[in-house]
């Protein structure tokens, strides 16, 4: 596929949009490769790395994993990289005129800190006020899920969430925040288990301070980040 229907594809889904500040880094070939190509060439990196670190291939247990975790890679903790995959989001003619706050709380949200490529685990909530379009449920869920399987960091993660939603519900009235525990933190460098980090985007009438409060009431978190 020629590079310049894909980036069009790309601005049409949103992702790359000018306006956005909030672009994951790609490369301009990004998707040139098909995804067999990719775990075909990751699977010989995999290799490469683990004989590097002194282990022997052959072994029963250790000789699949260059396969494994190219595959996982692709098609699973790094998926959301490919537009292809975004979820189509399913919007409805609000047409019972329910004007109050939606919120989508506690979604499970697994993701890769960019940095070590070590897991990020945590929860995302959020919420939109309706300006006459609604969004099914779920669709949160998978928008969430979408932009948590790429290489991330959380901050990044919190402002794609909100643009893509914006984009969807054609409001700027959408909000979130994240409450996760990057294994980075906890289980290497400095080792502090305890430790989370929440991040936040409010956008339009989430700025306000009364609109914010009630949104950050329903999820149970106080207004002191
Ligand atoms: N802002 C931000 N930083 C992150 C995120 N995930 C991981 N990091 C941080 O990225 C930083 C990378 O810093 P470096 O000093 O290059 O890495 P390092 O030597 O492994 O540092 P330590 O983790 O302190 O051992 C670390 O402080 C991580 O905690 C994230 O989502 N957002
Ligand atoms: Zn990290």
């Amino acid at each position: 596929m020629k590079i310049d229907k894909i980036l069009n594809e790309i601005d049409e889904l949103g992702d790359a949009h000018a306006s956005s500040s909030a672009v994951t880094p790609l490369r301009d070939d990004a998707f040139e490769l098909s995804d067999i190509e990719k775990i075909a060439l990751i699977k010989d990196d995999v290799k490469h790395m683990m004989e590097t670190l002194g282990l022997d291939l052959t072994d029963d247990s250790l000789k699949g994993t260059p396969q494994r975790v190219a595959k996982m890679f692709v098609n699973e903790v790094f998926a959301g990289l490919d537009p292809k995959r975004k979820p189509k989001a399913s919007i409805f003619e609000n047409k019972y005129k329910y004007g109050e706050m939606l919120v989508e709380k506690n979604i499970t949200v697994y993701s890769t800190c960019e940095h070590h490529l070590l897991p990020i685990v945590g929860r995302a909530h959020v919420a939109y006020i309706s300006n006459g379009t609604v969004i099914g449920l779920s669709k949160m869920n998978r928008i969430v899920d979408y932009y948590a399987k790429r290489p991330q960091v959380q901050e990044r993660m919190t402002m794609q969430i909100v643009e893509e939603l914006q984009n969807a519900l054609g409001t700027p009235d959408v909000a979130c925040v994240v409450d996760a525990k990057h294994l980075c933190v906890n289980s290497r460098g400095i080792r502090d288990i305890e430790s989370s980090t929440v991040t936040s985007e409010f956008g339009g009438a989430f700025k306000q301070k009364e609109v914010k409060r009630e949104f950050l009431d329903y999820i149970k978190l106080d207004t002191s980040f």
